[in-house]
């Protein structure tokens, strides 16, 4: 393995027992994913992200957005944080990048999920994507643009933490049995300031295509 270059030849993964999480290092040249981040952030349909907690509607700062396949021109519908969300489809950058990915890593995935952080204060709380709508133990491949941060996993039963940097271009994907043992997190901190953009493509089976 060449431990000098940013792409690494061969995926690692980082996670010790039960899953695997490969991260690829940056897949994509820096200018490039300087070209993506700003096409991104202009491009993309960002909206505040809606959580139902307790009976009371929760808006984050974080922003998302929501994109799938079209199935006879009808949009997915996908359920988390107990909201009822409705996709749009992709537009060509995101297509071209799907498609990168899925080269990449071997496998296909129909829907994205972008999530856009302004800065360090804005993160992601332990969680694992273990919503029903997910194809199970399907792949979700996470690729960074912008702001590095930091990026954790913790083993549900022992508490083993994994970490590491994610930089502008890098990859990571989470397969197999990860999400039944591992949380993962976006922690916040002081130190960035600058906005990073996160795309997690996925594979939903729905049965409920409207
Ligand atoms: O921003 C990230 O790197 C992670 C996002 C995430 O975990 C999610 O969208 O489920
Ligand atoms: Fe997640």
């Amino acid at each position: 393995m060449d431990l000098f270059s940013p792409r690494l030849t061969q995926p690692i993964n980082l996670l010790p027992y039960d899953g695997e999480v490969n991260y690829y290092g940056e897949v994509i040249a820096l200018e490039q994913a300087e070209h993506y981040f700003s096409a991104l952030l202009k491009l993309l349909a960002w909206q505040c992200d809606q959580a139902m907690i307790f009976g009371k509607l929760i808006e984050t700062k974080r922003k998302v957005a929501w994109y799938a396949d079209t199935l006879n021109g009808q949009a997915f519908e996908y359920t988390y944080s107990n909201i009822t969300k409705r996709s749009l489809p992709f537009p060509d950058e995101l297509l071209a990048l799907k498609n990168l990915v899925e080269v990449e890593t071997g496998e296909q995935y129909n829907a994205c999920l972008a999530n856009l952080y302004h800065n360090g204060e804005e993160g992601m709380a332990w969680h694992s994507d273990g919503e029903k709508d997910l194809k199970e133990q399907g792949a979700i491949a996470s690729l960074s643009f912008g702001a590095e941060r930091k990026f954790a996993f913790k083993h549900k039963q022992t508490k083993e933490v994994v970490a590491l940097p994610l930089r502008s271009g890098s990859l990571l994907v989470m397969k197999g049995i990860t999400q039944k043992h591992w949380l993962h997190r976006l922690p916040p901190t002081k130190k960035v300031h600058t906005p990073r953009i996160n795309l997690t493509f996925r594979a939903i089976v729905n049965d409920r295509l409207r």
